[in-house]
């Protein structure tokens, strides 16, 4: 459904001046260089997969969301949407398209929420049946009654995310772009659109790629994640896979019944960290030790009382591969 070959995008960026009005003169100046925000990236995603696309600020997200959605040439490769390049059948591809950037809305600000909706659906040539059964279905599912009259600029961040969502999907496309669609909300709100979001994969088939810094978002919500680093493709795969690649240790914290003596080491894969009277912190290596061959180990250095084990999570991952 979506096919995206060795793509390369290149920005000629102003080289900045210094000193005296080094505004002015780096204006004037006619120094270029070359960044590169995407680097011979290539992937594809399969019809109503669920996709988390992540990286560091600056690492080339959006450049490539750009791409794909036709608003920004390639510098090199190519990118395909159900066989249609963005760029040269742009109409054609943004019936396809649904497109919500969460830092910006595509509503207008002073108008009722729903008369973006008429707007929109005049835009994309909606007869009037399939414009009231579209903003009926959606309605219901985004929870936008209560706030259907109501200005865009009056409405809450989490109904106004509610109302992106909507517009994005309003034509009803096939596939769904959506950068940083929980940011700034509250824990409930997050947790509200993150329902609205798998409802939209699971329910109604939509293929998704999530831009976001949330990595709960991700975990809670991807069947696949792609990493790209420094315009980069540094990851591709599952997030177990994430996981056995990464291999960050379980974190373990073991109490005794009684104060235990100090010993350097049991096992490669088990590393006691610290020993403080009765309590022991330690951290096994999963790949080469399972947590009951972990457990037998620690149960050498006396009777245990209490144990407490900590998986890595899912930030701290990421963080190692970024
Ligand atoms: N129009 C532009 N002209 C010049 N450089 C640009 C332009 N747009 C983006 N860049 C540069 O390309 C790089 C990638 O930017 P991009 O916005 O794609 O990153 P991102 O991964 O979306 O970051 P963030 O998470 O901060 O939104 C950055 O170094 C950015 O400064």
């Amino acid at each position: 459904m979506i096919t995206v070959s060795n793509l390369t995008k290149q920005f000629r960026q102003t080289v900045p001046k210094e000193g005296r009005f080094s505004g002015i003169r780096t204006l004037l100046a006619r120094d270029y260089r070359i960044k590169n925000a995407v680097t011979d990236i290539s992937f594809s995603i399969p019809k109503g997969e669920f996709v988390g696309y992540i990286g560091p600020n600056g690492a080339g997200k959006s450049t490539t969301i750009k791409m794909l959605a036709g608003i920004l040439h390639p510098t090199s490769g190519t990118v395909r949407i159900d066989g249609l390049s963005p760029h040269r059948q742009r109409r054609a591809v943004a019936r396809k398209l649904g497109v919500l950037f969460g830092q910006r809305t595509q509503l207008w600000w002073d108008l009722p929420t729903a008369d973006s909706f008429d707007i929109l659906a005049a835009m994309y040539g909606l007869d009037p049946q399939r414009k009231k059964d579209r903003i009926g279905l959606l309605t219901e599912l985004l929870e936008l009654n209560a706030f259907m009259a109501t200005p865009v600029r009056k409405l809450s961040l989490g109904q106004r995310m509610r109302a992106d969502i909507a517009a994005a999907l309003l034509h009803d496309p096939e596939i769904l772009f959506f950068d940083e669609p929980t940011i700034g909300l509250d824990v409930t709100a997050k947790k509200n659109i993150r329902g609205f979001l798998r409802q939209i994969n699971r329910e109604l088939g939509k293929t998704i790629l999530l831009t976001t810094h949330d990595m709960d978002d991700i975990e809670q919500l991807c069947s696949r994640v792609i990493v790209i680093n420094e315009g980069a493709l540094s990851f591709d795969g599952t997030i177990p896979e994430l996981r056995h690649r990464i291999g960050l240790p379980t974190r373990m914290s073991v109490t005794y019944k009684s104060e235990v003596v100090a010993i350097a080491s049991i096992h490669d894969a088990l590393n006691i960290h610290a020993i403080d009277g009765r309590t022991v912190l330690a951290t096994c290596n999963r790949e080469k030790m399972s947590a009951m061959e972990a457990l037998r180990l620690l149960e050498t250095l006396g009777e245990i009382e209490d144990i407490h084990m900590e998986e890595p999570n899912f930030e701290d991952i990421v963080h190692h591969i970024y």
